[in-house]
């Protein structure tokens, strides 16, 4: 069973289609980054998820539960971080925790606990004097991250919480939600920064217009393969650049993509790094003289870039492939 499951959910507000015909499942204990435009669709996605808001089709569960028909249990299993969130002036952080923390339903020792392990947990135990309305933002995303964590949730969701935080406050944030994944928990989070998101993601969920795009892990995104249908690379040569583009014309299996001022990109149409091999060796052979042949990096920006240009070129997204088994995760750090 999946941590979260959506099933061809539609959200319209009057005749806004926020949400279209959406589809995703994320495993147990994977993080999954949510990545798109202003207005794609992310939070109401979201807010349906943390039961604040209800579809207009289709269906929503965490851990198998229906968000509409049984509420009061996904929220128990749910942490929810809203981008925005108000705090409340003249109570502390201590006061914060302490209020939301008997609200569910923590009593006397366990409640002294629980608040404990969490502000150690965030590092907030330095602030707990402090006025939560006078925190920076990055003490209250963090006060933020406490609350979502009181009662202990299986799945996490977080929109955009790293939005205004500087290098040091994200870095941090980064490095509490690896600790979350190694403990085994489930996160889906909303994010603009796509570095950051693949550096700590098992799998990233991109949404345009309310659709779903793509769905893939991080490292394919980068190297291009899935979204492009082949595999990019960089050549540069001694002599002649269009030396390359003139080559390609004649092969089958090899594409050229765009001049560079030594060479240019390529690509080829396999995964197989030894039919790659195949084909340098055809240059080599064919009297090219290679100087560099390396498999592009892309950012993460750029695949999202590809993956928009191909929709507006009229191509159908890729189909997502199979989810990622998240078995004894290694921490990405
Ligand atoms: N309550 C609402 N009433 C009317 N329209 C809404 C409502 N909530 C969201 N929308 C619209 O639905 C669309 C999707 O909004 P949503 O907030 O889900 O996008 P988002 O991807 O989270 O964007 P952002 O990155 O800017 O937060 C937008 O066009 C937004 O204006």
């Amino acid at each position: 069973m999946s941590a979260l499951k959506i099933n061809n959910l539609y959200r319209y507000f009057g005749n806004l289609q926020a949400v279209n015909g959406v589809t995703f499942e994320i495993p147990h204990g994977s993080v999954c980054g949510f990545v798109g435009a202003n207005g794609a669709g992310k939070t109401t996605t979201m807010r349906i998820l943390a039961t604040l808001d209800y579809p207009t089709l289709g269906t929503a569960e965490v851990c198998g539960i229906n968000v509409v028909h049984h509420p009061s249990e996904v929220r128990r299993l749910i942490g929810w971080m809203p981008d925005h969130f108000g705090n409340y002036e003249h109570m502390t952080v201590l006061e914060y925790l302490d209020f939301y923390a008997r609200a569910l339903g923590y009593k006397g020792k366990e409640r002294r606990q629980r608040i404990q392990e969490v502000m150690d947990f965030t590092d907030l135990v330095p602030l707990a004097d402090r006025f939560s309305n006078k925190l920076s933002k990055g003490m209250t995303q963090r006060l933020g991250l406490g609350r979502a964590l009181l009662h202990d949730p299986q799945v996490l969701i977080m929109d955009e919480p790293a939005a205004g935080l500087d290098p040091k406050a994200r870095i941090e944030l980064k490095h509490l939600i690896r600790v979350l994944a190694k403990e085994g928990k489930t996160i889906f989070i909303s994010s603009h920064i796509l570095s950051e998101l693949g550096e700590m993601c098992d799998s990233l969920l991109f949404i345009n217009n309310g659709r779903i795009v793509h769905h893939g892990d991080a490292e394919t995104l980068r190297q291009g393969s899935d979204v492009m249908g082949g595999v990019l690379y960089d050549v540069q040569v001694d002599g002649r650049p269009d030396a390359i583009s003139d080559w390609c014309v004649l092969q089958q299996n090899v594409e050229f993509l765009e001049a560079r001022k030594l060479g240019g990109r390529i690509r080829i149409d396999t995964e197989d790094p030894a039919k790659a091999a195949d084909v340098l060796a055809r240059m080599v052979k064919d009297g090219l003289r290679i100087t560099e042949f390396h498999r592009e990096q892309r950012n993460l920006e750029d695949a999202f870039i590809d993956i928009l240009g191909r929709l507006d070129a009229g191509q159908p997204a890729v189909a997502p492939p199979p989810l990622p088994v998240v078995e004894g995760r290694e921490d990405k750090a």
